[in-house]
């Protein structure tokens, strides 16, 4: 008689759902500790998660190696995460999308914004589509609530700024574009 072990049918792996496992698993350890700025203290974790979420729904973006790159886009800017665990896990193309996508903390704050208006243009597609994502999400919380300790002032200039780094990439997402347009006109004053 057969063994009963053997006649379990055997599931076949679904490598594309365990890797996108993984990556969240990932981040979700890397950021365990972060919270936003919101009242609540959210754990840091629903951005990069909401941000895939926003690029899937709302872009209609189904490439893997974004998706990706948008849960693990602030690992390594914010945590202890460096770009080659981020290759050893994921593989180079992943990288190579965070790396465009994370901020030199060496520089100054006025710095990084210059350099985040200046690389927008020049980013690969990839890229660009997670910044689409990550300006979309935080101009979405600005816009119903002020992170603990910003002024008023400090929010609108964070629009103006978001402004000029998505004006760089425009042609990129036509449906995400438009709906920070929306948020845009809302609070920028012609
Ligand atoms: N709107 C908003 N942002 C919050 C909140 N909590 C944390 N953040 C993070 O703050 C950053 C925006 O604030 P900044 O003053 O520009 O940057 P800072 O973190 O260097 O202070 C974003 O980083 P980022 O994702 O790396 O994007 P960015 O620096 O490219 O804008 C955003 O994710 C929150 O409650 N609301
Ligand atoms: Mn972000």
């Amino acid at each position: 008689m057969e063994d009963r072990k053997s006649m379990v049918p055997k599931l076949p792996t679904n490598e594309n759902l365990t890797d996108l496992i993984k990556c969240y698993n990932f981040a979700a350890i890397k950021h365990k500790n972060q919270r936003r700025k919101d009242l609540e203290a959210t754990p840091y974790i629903n951005h990069p998660i909401g941000v895939a979420n926003i690029l899937t729904e709302e872009g209609g973006i189904y490439d893997l190696d974004v998706i990706k790159a948008a849960v693990l886009h602030d690992t390594v800017e914010d945590t202890d995460t460096t770009f080659e665990e981020i290759e050893e896990n994921f593989g180079p193309k992943v990288r190579s999308i965070v790396a465009e996508v994370t901020d030199d903390k060496n520089l100054s704050k006025m710095e990084r914004k210059k350099q985040q208006i200046e690389h927008a243009k020049r980013s690969s597609f990839e890229a660009k589509l997670v910044k689409l994502g990550d300006k979309l999400y935080n101009l979405r919380d600005l816009d119903c609530q002020t992170p603990v300790g910003w002024t008023e002032e400090r929010v609108e200039e964070y629009f103006i700024w978001a402004k000029q780094v998505i004006d760089q990439m425009r042609g990129t997402n036509l449906a995400l574009e438009a709906k920070l347009d929306e948020l845009f006109s809302k609070h920028i004053l012609e």
